[in-house]
């Protein structure tokens, strides 16, 4: 698989047309092949698979804390997939179906998951017997099918979606599946935040609730070009599913009781998102925390000291990496631009160079993926460039939440809400009337996103005129 060719022949395009930069970039930095010849399907590169792994082990380690890691199979059959109505009526468009074993009809047609309440659930039931078994915290990674009507878009609306991090909760009582969805939100911030990605936590209308669930928290972002993508959601599922599948325990009392669930889950939306937010006209630009090399070491090389200069890039990639600091060495035979255009292209944070001149002064000249340059001293490199990686994270979040926040604005009229969201999201007051809401989507041709968390507001309801205490928000999204 040839490599990037030198930068003459691949500029991108610009930025300023999102949708066609964004198509652009994941083939060009060698994130995702979209030329797999099935609608919605994608292939990973070796390049996009190293930023997937680099963002779902910090996922892992954030979920390890308190869940554990499992795998449930993907065929599921019909009889168990139909057994909740709301659940099907959400998915019965969505869903793939096995109907042969080789030349053999399935007696059952087996369904490929589209999300797995289905195929844990009955599990559930065989393995919770007392409240001594919650609460249960599983979670597994997986890929997910669904056949999705909307256009499909890599990495944002997939067919099979690769990555779907899902967690299942169990607990005993109502109040404790609420704070265990208190406690995933927590994660989701903390995730988000750690890949410099800025985030509104809205609460769904009950129209737009996950099929089956009490109640639905969404993760919402704010992509380039005024849409919203959806980056995570947690769900409250109450005793629906319980009731559905007998999932009950025995109480201290001896009693038998349904149990109460959560589920959230997070999909590769969070690798679009990093990529979408932060790249630029050169290419990806990775924040520290998802980018799989951190530094790329690239020699200065004239006519003659071609050798002590490798010498001291190795001696200089050596310190860094026993630092913790992910290093490599670009010693390949192409000039210094081609190569600074290739991984500027692959969004690797740092880049240092070293010349005849950085010898000797014994220093290094350091660039940043932005544009910033300096000259460091070799010694204490370690701590120095380790400093400035943590910079660059919060320097990436905090150019990303202004901009994001910056275009979220408050809109008294409907005509007000429709051309906010050309370019970012309204702000309304809402008297919670689903009539209403329904009513200011069509108005705006947006998409409720429903009541943010921490946000109050007022005012008359747009629609109704009705004093409103609520506030809720409207966009154009994915
Ligand atoms: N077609 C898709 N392509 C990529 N990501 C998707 C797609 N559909 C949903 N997602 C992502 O997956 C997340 C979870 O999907 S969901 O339907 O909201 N929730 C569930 O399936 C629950 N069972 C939680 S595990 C969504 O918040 C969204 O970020
Ligand atoms: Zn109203």
């Amino acid at each position: 698989m040839g490599d990037i060719v030198d930068e003459e022949s691949k500029s991108l395009p610009s930025k300023e047309n999102f949708s066609e930069w964004y198509n652009e970039v994941l083939m060009t930095a060698q994130v995702m092949d979209v030329r797999y010849p099935v609608k919605g399907l994608y292939v990973w590169y070796p390049f996009g698979f190293s930023i997937r792994k680099k963002v779902y082990n910090l996922l892992r380690s954030l979920m390890d804390v308190d869940h554990q890691e499992c795998y449930f199979p993907m065929l599921i059959p019909k009889t168990e997939l139909l057994k909740e109505s709301e659940h099907i009526k959400g998915f019965e468009d969505e869903v793939y179906w096995v109907t042969h074993g080789g030349l053999t009809p399935l007696e059952i047609p087996l369904a490929l998951r589209p999300t797995s309440e289905t195929a844990i659930y009955p599990m559930y039931k065989l393995w919770i017997r007392s409240h001594a078994d919650l609460p249960l915290k599983l979670y597994q990674i997986v890929n997910t099918f669904r056949y999705e009507t909307k256009q499909t878009r890599p990495l944002i609306r997939l067919r099979e979606i690769t990555s779907f991090k899902e967690a299942h909760t169990a607990h005993a009582t109502w109040e404790d599946a609420e704070r265990q969805v208190q406690e995933a939100i927590g994660i989701y911030s903390d995730f988000f935040t750690k890949l410099a990605i800025p985030f509104i936590i809205c609460k769904r209308p009950d129209w737009d609730k996950f099929p089956g669930a009490d109640y639905t928290m969404a993760f919402d972002t704010l992509m380039p070009n005024g849409r919203t993508l959806q980056i995570g959601t947690v769900h409250h599922l109450g005793t629906r599913f319980a009731r559905t599948f007998e999932i009950m325990y025995e109480d201290a009392k001896g009693e038998r009781q349904y149990v109460n669930q959560t589920c959230y889950g997070i999909s590769e939306r969070c690798i679009a998102a990093v990529i979408g937010i932060h790249g630029d006209n050169k290419g990806l630009v990775l924040p520290p925390n998802a980018s799989p090399t951190q530094v790329v070491i690239i020699p200065i090389v004239f006519k003659s000291g071609g050798a002590e200069i490798l010498d001291a890039c190795k001696k200089v990639r050596a310190i860094l990496n026993e630092a913790g600091i992910a290093t490599v060495l670009d010693d390949s035979s192409e000039r210094p631009g081609a190569k600074y255009y290739k991984w500027e292209m692959k969004g690797v944070p740092f880049r240092i160079e070293i010349g005849p001149r950085d010898l000797k002064s014994n220093s290094v000249m350091l660039v940043r993926r932005d544009g910033v340059k300096e000259s460091l001293p070799m010694d204490g490199l370690p701590s120095a460039i380790s400093g400035r990686l943590m910079d660059f994270q919060a320097e990436l979040l905090k150019r990303a939440s202004e901009s994001m926040w910056s275009r979220i604005k408050d809109c008294s009229t409907l005509d007000e809400a429709r051309s906010q969201i050309e370019s970012g999201v309204a702000r309304l007051a809402w008297c919670g009337e689903k009539a209403c809401g329904l009513e200011m989507e069509n108005a705006t041709g947006g998409k409720l996103l429903g009541e943010p968390q921490g946000m109050t507001g007022g005012g008359a309801c747009p629609v109704c005129g009705k004093p409103a205490g609520r506030v809720v928000l409207v966009a154009r999204s994915y």
